[in-house]
């Protein structure tokens, strides 16, 4: 009688990190009435000034919203969100072109960062079974006792236990540091030779300074710069550069003549000024590649977001690879019934392999674009990839609309490209045979006077030679 009456006592879920990924997991985990303590190290954002030193903005896409809508916050996100419904490509010259990404509800948003943390931290708030602890730097976890070792910023440390333990404090995650010392656990770390720097465009007479609606690229092969819009009618400029080559930029006139060179219609639109001084305010950041497997121990410990797999932004990607870890997860929880000893394992299987798939292809974008696209290649490219898609939409699906705006396995996206790059090869070798075999086959069936060719020939050389002599 008693025990019907009384509710299963439900588990202690503790999730580390109380960034992007670890904010929405929590929601998740509420969700489904689990008692859920988030340990952050930084104070509360949504009390402090400014959060230095990450990117402003991000792309958030299908797979990100997805996982927003699950937990009720898709509108919400979504409304405080700028659409992109095309890439506009910045030539040299300064001349823009629009390709479309695709239909009309085929977009991506430009969403604040550091609102989107705020908004998810206060969602989960929201819930009765939640508990935010600020000031939480995790500093070690056993896996034998399960014990989890905090540092508070007055130097007091806390042992904490709970029944499930969600690793989801970033690329550099304390977590996974006791996954480095077991037995085959698999990991690989790979910082590229490029940095990252943040300017701002701010807007003209009040308005943006350029159209908003749109993913702003400059691609230079080795030098990259996008602009994403902001709320503010800023736009917030990402200029991706190998370190060696930011390092020979020291003076703000050596800035201006590097932008002259690559992104002259970028001066006007930041300010020359402007540009001198922001490009010294911060140095330029790194971008790491992290893949490791697997992503649990026992039933006791699972990682999550960039803390599993982080990966260069050359692809938009990482946080919503990361938001939809959270769907994958919560998807298998609903089929082996929350077991946690029967559902790290399986995410682990199941999920491994795409957040690889998705870091192979970011990194597959950094090389290909600083090896070979300029804004001539990148506009072919895409045209080439859009009337493909015109012409056989059930056959020929790009690989950029496959990874942002559907929900398609990383990897499976992965093998399709493959095969319908081998599909489109063959077609084109056909192509190519059969205008080679059909011309020889009409100039054999009516071979050309040769006289009337030759006469005409002989006219132009001695043109030629008369031009020459006069
Ligand atoms: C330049 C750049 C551009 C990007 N652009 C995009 C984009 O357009 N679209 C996209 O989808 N992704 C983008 N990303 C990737 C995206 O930023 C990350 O994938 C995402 O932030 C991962 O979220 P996370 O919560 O896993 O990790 P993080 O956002 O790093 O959050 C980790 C949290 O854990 C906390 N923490 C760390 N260590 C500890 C500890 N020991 N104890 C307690 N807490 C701790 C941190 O304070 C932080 O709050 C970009 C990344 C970069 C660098
Ligand atoms: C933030 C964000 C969101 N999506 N993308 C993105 C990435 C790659 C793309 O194409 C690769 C390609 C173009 C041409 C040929 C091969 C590959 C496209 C596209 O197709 O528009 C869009 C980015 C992004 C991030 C960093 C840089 Cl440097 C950048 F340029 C864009």
């Amino acid at each position: 009688e008693e025990s019907t009456r009384r509710p299963t006592k439900k588990k202690v879920v503790a999730v580390v990190g109380g960034g992007l990924v670890g904010a929405l997991n929590a929601c998740f985990f509420a969700k489904r009435g689990f008692n859920v303590e988030v340990y952050e190290i930084r104070e509360d954002i949504r009390q402090a000034k400014v959060v230095k030193g990450r990117s402003i903005n991000l792309a958030l896409s299908h797979r990100g919203r997805q996982a927003l809508k699950h937990v009720g916050m898709e509108e919400k996100i979504v409304s405080q969100g700028i659409p992109m419904h095309a890439r506009m490509i910045h030539s040299l010259k300064g001349k823009q072109s629009p390709i479309p990404y695709g239909k009309k509800d085929q977009y991506i948003l430009s969403v604040d960062r550091a609102n989107l943390n705020k908004e998810l931290l206060t969602a989960v708030e929201a819930f009765p079974n939640t508990k935010l602890n600020f000031d939480h730097k995790l500093q070690g976890w056993s896996a034998e006792t399960g014990l989890m070792t905090f540092v508070r910023s007055d130097g007091s440390k806390e042992q904490i236990n709970a029944d499930l333990i969600v690793g989801c404090d970033g690329a550099f995650s304390a977590l996974r540091k006791q996954f480095l010392r077991r037995s085959r656990f698999n990991y690989s770390q790979t910082y590229i030779p490029h940095g990252y720097m943040e300017l701002t465009i701010p807007p003209l007479n009040g308005e943006f300074a350029m159209k908003p609606n749109y993913l702003h690229i400059w691609p230079r092969n080795t030098f990259m710069m996008i602009a994403l819009p902001n709320m503010d009618k800023t736009f917030t400029c990402t200029l991706f550069m190998p370190f060696e080559d930011f390092e020979k930029i020291t003076t703000g006139d050596e800035v201006i003549t590097f932008f002259q060179k690559y992104f002259p219609d970028a001066i006007p639109l930041i300010g020359a000024d402007t540009l001198k001084r922001d490009y010294f305010r911060l140095p330029a950041q790194a971008m790491v590649s992290v893949k490791c497997s697997s992503y649990h121990i026992g039933d006791k410990c699972v990682l999550m977001g960039d803390a599993a797999h982080a990966v260069v932004p050359f692809y938009g990607q990482g946080m919503n690879a990361g938001f939809e870890d959270c769907i994958v997860f919560d998807e298998i929880m609903e089929l082996f019934n929350e077991d946690f000893s029967a559902v790290l394992p399986e995410y682990t299987r199941v999920r491994v392999p795409d957040d690889h798939a998705i870091a192979d292809l970011a990194m597959y974008n950094y090389v290909e674009m600083r090896a070979h696209v300029n804004s001539k290649w990148f506009l072919f490219r895409k045209h080439v990839d859009n009337i493909l898609h015109f012409l056989l939409p059930q056959t020929i699906i790009p690989l950029y609309t496959m990874v942002t705006f559907t929900r398609t396995r990383y990897h499976e996206a992965v093998e399709r490209w493959h095969w319908q790059n081998k599909v489109i090869n063959r077609g084109l070798f056909f192509c190519a045979a059969g205008a080679f075999f059909g011309s020889s086959y009409l100039l054999i069936k009516n071979p050309p006077d040769i006289d009337k060719l030759v006469v005409p020939a002989e006219k132009m050389w001695n043109r030629l030679v008369a031009l020459r002599t006069s």
